[in-house]
């Protein structure tokens, strides 16, 4: 059973419901997952850390990048940097952020980039956009992120209110995929392959 962390801040609740939502689809596909907000890890955090399999990284977009509170989690990380000790797990992302494209790519390349420097080993989203005409806002993937999960909250909506149900489920089904392809790495690497 792959071990998976969830690693995310939010500020004002929109990104914890994105959390949720993938962390019940790593669990779905038999997963032992957890969330860890980044203003609560302690040496037990760092510790769950180290023995995951997966890091799932998870940030609203603020300023046009991950914000503060999760960045100050990333240059903590420079202490398994040092040792590489996180090299060869799982790594993906999510963000959200109020405006449909609000440069949430920004927060998506900065995990990218946190990864490659613990030598992780990055996986994206594998879902095709809903970019149609006939697409609708509860579509999935229709915020339509490749490289990591996009979700969009208005910003006068509470966390009760959004993201939609469309991101949510996309983000369930991200769980889904990022548990999947953490249990083939785990196989194969059990295999010495
Ligand atoms: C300081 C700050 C900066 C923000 N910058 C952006 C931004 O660059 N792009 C964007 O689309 N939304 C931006 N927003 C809106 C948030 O991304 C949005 O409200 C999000 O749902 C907040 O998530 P949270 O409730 O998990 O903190 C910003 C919000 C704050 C508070």
């Amino acid at each position: 059973m792959p071990k998976i962390v969830i690693v995310y801040h939010s500020g004002y609740g929109h990104t914890k419901k994105v959390a949720e939502a993938v962390l019940a689809g790593t669990l779905e596909a038999g997963a032992d997952a957890k969330l860890l907000p980044v203003g609560e890890i302690d040496d037990a955090g760092w510790a769950e850390l180290a023995a995951a399999d997966a890091i799932i990284f998870g940030a609203p977009t603020y300023m046009g990048g991950p914000s503060a509170d999760f960045k100050k989690f990333a240059d903590a990380s420079s202490k398994p940097w040092f040792g590489q000790t996180w090299k060869d797990k799982i790594a993906a992302g999510f963000t959200n952020s109020a405006t449909m494209n609000g440069d949430k790519f920004s927060t998506i390349q900065y995990f990218v980039t946190l990864a490659m420097q613990h030598s992780m080993i990055w996986v994206g989203t594998g879902m095709m956009p809903s970019n149609t005409k006939a697409a609708t806002r509860n579509d999935l993937n229709y915020v339509g992120g490749f490289t990591g999960l996009l979700a969009q909250s208005p910003a006068d909506a509470s966390p009760e209110e959004a993201p939609p149900a469309g991101d949510l489920e996309t983000a369930r089904m991200f769980g889904v995929r990022i548990a999947g392809a953490t249990a083939r790495w785990k196989a194969g690497a059990h295999a010495g392959v």
